[in-house]
C-alpha cells in the first residue's frame, strides 16, 4: 500500500486536541505542577488538507515511550483500515503508527526491538495501534502476534468481498493499465470456467477461511469487526464499537465528522484548535472499474456460502447479499 496523500503517511503523531494527562515524561516541579512541555498542539499539528506533498518530518517531543502495540487493525485490504486508524487516532489516549509497518509479514526477521522502534511514542495511558491490512490473510501472523501477546486486541474491517475484490482491483489497474481484465483473472479456463482462488482479489474475500486460523490462536472476544459498509453510512456508530471494545471513553462521536459531497464519503471536521478539515487521500473512495453484470453475479453466488459461515463465525450478518 503506497503512502499517498491526504490523511495518510503521516509520522507517528496523533491528531491535534489530545489532552496530555500527566508530565508527559517530565518530572512535576515542586508542589506537584508540571514544567511546561513544548506544546502538543503545535509539536503534533497535521499536515495541510488537500496537500499531495510529502509531509514534512514532525519534531516529536521526547518524551514517553515508544511500546508494541495493543491493538493492531490486521485487515482487510480495501475494508476501510486507514479510515478506521485515522477516526480512532483522533482519541486522545491513542497513538498509533502512520505508515502500515508490514513487521508480522514481510519484517518479522527485524525482530521485534525493529517494531517497537516502529511506533510512536506514548504517555502512560494512552494505547498503541497500527494498521498493515495484509495481516489478516497470512498464514503465519496470528501465530506470531500470538508470541508477541495474547492479549493484543485485533480489528478487521471487512467489506462484501465482491466490492472488496473490486476494489483491488481498481488499485491495481491505476498502477498496471495493461492489466488483463477482471473477468480474465477471476475465472479459470478463459473466463467461463470456476472462479480462480489463487487470484489474491479473490482469496483475500473468503473470510471465514482466513478467520479459522486466527481463532487457532486467539479468542473470538478479542476480535473486534467493523463493517466497511456502516463505516461509511455511519462513521460515529461504528467508531463508538471500536472504542467500547478498546476500553475506551466514546470521545470520537458525531461531531467529529462531516460528509463530504464532492468526494462522497465522511471527513473529519476542523478540530477546534487549528488546521482544516480532513478528507482521506485520492485512494480511497476511488470510481471502480466497470465489472459486467454477470461476472458480478457469478462472484455473488461463490461467495454466499463462505459469507454465511463468516456471518456465524462472527455471529453478525453484515447483508452483503
Ligand atoms: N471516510 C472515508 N473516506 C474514503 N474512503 C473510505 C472512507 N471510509 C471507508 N472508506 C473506504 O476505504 C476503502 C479503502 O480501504 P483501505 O484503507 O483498507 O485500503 S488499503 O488496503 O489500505 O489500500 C475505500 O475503498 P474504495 O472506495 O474502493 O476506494 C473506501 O470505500
Amino acid at each position: 500500500h503506497a503512502v499517498k496523500g491526504g490523511l495518510e503517511g503521516r509520522g507517528g503523531g496523533a491528531l491535534g486536541g489530545g489532552q496530555v494527562k500527566n508530565c508527559g515524561g517530565v518530572a512535576p516541579a515542586a508542589g506537584g505542577a508540571c514544567a511546561s512541555p513544548p506544546p502538543l498542539s503545535r509539536a503534533l499539528a497535521p499536515p495541510r488538507a488537500g496537500s499531495d506533498a510529502p509531509s514534512p518530518p514532525v519534531a516529536h517531543p521526547k518524551f514517553g515511550n515508544k511500546k508494541l502495540p495493543n491493538a493492531i487493525i490486521v485487515g482487510v485490504k480495501k475494508g476501510g483500515t486507514r479510515a478506521v486508524l485515522e477516526f480512532i487516532r483522533i482519541h486522545p489516549d491513542v497513538r498509533a503508527a502512520g505508515t502500515e509497518t508490514h513487521f508480522f509479514d514481510r519484517h518479522y526477521g527485524r525482530g521485534l526491538e525493529w517494531y517497537r522502534g516502529a511506533m510512536p511514542r506514548t504517555l502512560e495511558g494512552q494505547l498503541t495501534m497500527e494498521k498493515t491490512p495484509s495481516y489478516f490473510v497470512t498464514k503465519e501472523t496470528p501465530r506470531r502476534i500470538a508470541a508477541m501477546s495474547r492479549d493484543t486486541k485485533l480489528i478487521v474491517v471487512v467489506r462484501d468481498p465482491v466490492t472488496r475484490a473490486i476494489s483491488d482491483y481498481t488499485q491495481t489497474l491505476s498502477k498496471t493499465p495493461d492489466l488483463p481484465s477482471f473477468r480474465e483473472l477471476a475465472f479459470r479456463n478463459q473466463s467461463s470456467g470456476p472462479v480462480d482462488t489463487s487470484w489474491n482479489a479473490i482469496r483475500i474475500g473468503l473470510y471465514a477461511l482466513h478467520l479459522e486460523n486466527w481463532l487457532r490462536y486467539f479468542p473470538l472476544a478479542q476480535m473486534h469487526f467493523v463493517s466497511g459498509e456502516r463505516l461509511i453510512a455511519d462513521p460515529a456508530g461504528e467508531l463508538a464499537r471500536v472504542q467500547d471494545f478498546l476500553g475506551l471513553k466514546r470521545i470520537v462521536t458525531d461531531k467529529h465528522f462531516y460528509f463530504n459531497r464532492t468526494k462522497g464519503f465522511p471527513c473529519l471536521k476542523k478540530p477546534e484548535s487549528s488546521g482544516s478539515p480532513r478528507c482521506l487521500g485520492k485512494s480511497k473512495g476511488r470510481t471502480h472499474a466497470q465489472i459486467d453484470r454477470d461476472a458480478v453475479e457469478q462472484l455473488r453466488d461463490f461467495y454466499r456460502p463462505f459469507n454465511v459461515k463468516f456471518y456465524e463465525m462472527v455471529g453478525h450478518d453484515f447483508k452483503w447479499d
